[in-house]
């Protein structure tokens, strides 16, 4: 060829050049009518003087305008006899497409249309290349460029991502010496040495451009590998050049190919989107089993700090009330008689109580004195519920106490008969508790306030358990089980245990008590066929906290099982003020449901209806507030793990012969419980349960 690269150079200058000076174009010397005989009437035909020796400035490229029936030879042969052996050459297996520009301008010049193409080319960031088959003729006659509409679709394609550096590799068909042109992006042409057919030509020049292999003698830049349409587009002119096919089977490969491309590039984007959900959904899940663990660890951490709570704001009632004291009997300008050293050693079972009694040679006249008696405004109340007789028994208890108290147990006999026995902290709190069902009937604080609701109606007739107080529902609760209702151990008279079993001397130091017994009696035992020893303290410490402590031994040769509740009725303002709280989000089963199981919804407990739930697995202290009332119950519980919530609302209450109409209003029940598993005792085993009930003024 021997035309350097400055010449090319130059000669790529001369695109600009008029149509007149242009003489040298050849375009494609057809054999039209072979053309047509083989592409049918569509094809139109050229202008007789559309040859070499012809100027065509006016005459239309056939291959621009014709309909878009394509050029290709249908067996793959390049159609060899429409090309001249110079010129301008479309690639013969690019469509010859109608383009609006040739629809709107069929009479527009090769010159025009070179222009124009080159105007477009010029856009592309001032990096516009020239692309086509060249033909480089002379420095006279110039470069000639002869765009096909499928160099401008690769150019346009190309341009979907233009990275400024636009260019091709096209064969050259130039005197016999074969080679293929690129361009640079200053528009200079590189030829690449080859002896090529024009098929093998075009299919190597596109193999290259498909798998991107810049050629090495570029000079400046680089040239761009062709993006995906133009990757398409080569794939599909070297599948029709070779195979031969005709261009719509191309079109559709084509379009085929690109489906195919959609398809894979959309399994794709599934799959990893896919993957980032369940990367997503993994650490979500993370997130929910730390914070998980974190709100465990809370709730942990505020049962224990409100557990500390509690402790703090009863020693704090302590403190105040000891500071009470002191101050009035620094008032009094006098000391108990029996004040105590700090190192008494106090009893710990009622055979050392006896032997301090004795070796304090008190008596009944003594206690008296030391004003040990009842408060004669709460007696009245008492009076009103359960009759008793003022007459001191005996003294199974009394024991001097630090700070000029003594802390008192005193039988009485109610005028039913039945024995009660009054137990004082020698701070005015007092408790009482009846024989009938070792049931406590009352609870009142130092200064005479009833803690404990009892009905105005109750019976205090046994065997019917008394309305109110705390009665013990043993050894079943409610009808969960083939026994009357809630057991038969509110019904049975209790005896005082004057030998029990020691209990740790935290339950017996400073404190109130006393310890009644229960054993089956023949009776009993033909409805509940188990030897049993029931023993119950009820204890009454210097704060006024009301301890029952209950051990059930089986003394039977097999084993049995129970349930058990202290059925608590506590003295309330308004049912409709009160809450209780440390239920929330509990499992609990409804009475009123056939003992179906529910969840708490999570709020504090308040009241709107009848409510009988019990409540499983409940924290160890549940609260009442009452706020009318100005104070707040604590109920504390070992061994207890559920917790019963009942008020009968007006219906229900109605309903019981020894309940007020009225009286639901003023009572709530809410008992420490054994009841969802019941406990199973083998032969000579016992189960301890303990329930401390406490208040504490609130604001
Ligand atoms: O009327 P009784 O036997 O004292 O029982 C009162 C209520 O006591 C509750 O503890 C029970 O859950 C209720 O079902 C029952 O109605």
């Amino acid at each position: 060829m021997g035309k350097s690269e400055a010449e090319m150079s130059s000669k790529s200058d001369k695109i600009s050049s008029s149509a007149e000076e242009q003489t040298n174009i050849h375009l494609l010397n057809p054999d039209w009518a072979s053309i047509q005989a083989y592409y049918g009437s569509g094809v139109p035909l050229l202008a007789p003087h559309f040859n070499s020796a012809v100027p065509g400035s006016h005459f239309p490229y056939p291959y621009v305008w014709a309909p878009s029936q394509p050029l290709i030879p249908p067996y793959g042969v390049p159609y060899t006899a429409i090309y001249s052996h110079e010129g301008v050459h479309a690639h013969p297996a690019v469509p010859l497409v109608a383009t609006p520009l040739s629809k709107k301008a069929p009479s527009r010049s090769s010159v025009d249309m070179d222009q124009g193409v080159r105007k477009k080319f010029k856009r592309l960031d001032g990096l516009a290349v020239p692309v086509g088959n060249v033909s480089t003729e002379d420095d006279a006659g110039g470069s000639v460029y002869e765009v096909s509409q499928s160099v401008k679709h690769g150019i346009d394609g190309s341009t979907d991502g233009s990275d400024g550096n636009t260019g091709a590799f096209l064969p050259q068909r130039n005197s016999g010496s074969e080679g293929i042109l690129s361009t640079d992006n200053d528009g200079n042409f590189h030829r690449f040495a080859g002896s090529l057919s024009e098929g093998e030509a075009y299919a190597a020049s596109h193999k290259v451009s498909v798998n991107s292999v810049a050629p090495t003698n570029v000079a400046g830049k680089s040239v761009r590998p062709l993006n995906r349409n133009e990757e398409i587009h080569a794939a599909c002119v070297a599948s029709s050049t070779s195979a031969g096919s005709p261009f719509e089977v191309c079109q559709q490969d084509e379009r085929q190919l690109k489906r195919e491309r959609r398809k894979q590039a959309n399994r794709e984007s599934a799959k990893k989107s896919r993957l980032r959900k369940q990367a997503e959904n993994e650490e979500l899940r993370m997130r929910y089993e730390t914070l998980n663990e974190e709100n465990k660890a809370l709730k942990f951490e505020i049962s224990k700090l409100t557990e500390h709570l509690d402790k703090v704001r009863l020693e704090n009632t302590a403190l105040r009330e000891k500071l009470k004291n002191k101050q009035q009997l620094e008032l009094q300008g006098e000391m108990a008689p029996y004040k105590i050293e700090a190192d008494l050693i106090l009893p710990d079972s009622p055979e050392e109580v006896y032997k301090l009694n004795d070796s304090n040679s008190l008596n009944q006249n003594v206690q008296m004195e030391c004003g040990i008696q009842e408060n004669p405004n709460s007696e009245t109340k008492l009076h009103q519920t359960v009759p008793y007789t003022e007459t001191w028994l005996h003294l199974p208890l009394i024991i001097p106490q630090s700070g000029g108290h003594r802390v008192a147990a005193e039988v009485v006999k109610a005028s039913d008969g039945i024995d009660q026995v009054v137990l004082q902290n020698g701070r005015g709190a007092s408790a009482r508790v009846s024989l009938h069902g070792g049931q406590v009937l009352s609870w009142k604080t130092h200064w005479g306030e009833e803690l404990l609701f009892t009905s105005s109606k109750a019976i205090f007739k046994p065997p019917v358990a008394v309305r109110g107080g705390i009665p013990i529902c043993f050894p079943q609760f409610g009808s969960h089980g083939t026994l009357e209702q809630h057991g038969f151990a509110s019904n049975k008279i209790w005896i005082i245990d004057d030998n029990p079993p020691l209990l740790p001397p935290n339950d017996s130091n400073g404190k109130a008590y006393v310890d009644l017994l229960l054993k089956p009696t023949e009776n009993d035992l033909k409805f509940w066929p188990h030897s049993f020893e029931f023993r119950l303290r009820v204890s009454l410490n210097v704060d006024g906290h009301l301890t029952l402590i209950s051990r059930i031994r089986n003394v039977d040769g097999k084993p049995f099982s129970f349930s058990i509740a202290f059925h608590t009725y506590f003295s309330i303002s308004d049912i409709s003020e009160v809450r209780i709280e440390g239920l929330e989000t509990l499992h609990y089963l409804d009475n009123l449901l056939q003992k179906e199981r529910f969840t708490d919804q999570g709020n504090t407990l308040t009241f709107e209806s009848e409510v009988d739930q019990v409540y499983v697995n409940s924290p160890d202290i549940v609260a009442v507030f009452d706020h009318e009332n100005k104070r707040t119950f604590f109920i504390k519980k070992q061994g207890l793990p559920d917790v019963v919530v009942w008020n009968p609302w007006d219906k229900k209450a109605k309903a019981l012969v020894d309940f007020g109409d009225d009286e639901y209003k003023q009572m709530l029940c809410v008992d420490g419980a054994a009841i969802e598993k019941p406990i199973t005792l083998r032969p000579g085993e016992e189960w301890t349960g303990r329930l401390e009930i406490s208040v504490i003024p609130s604001t």
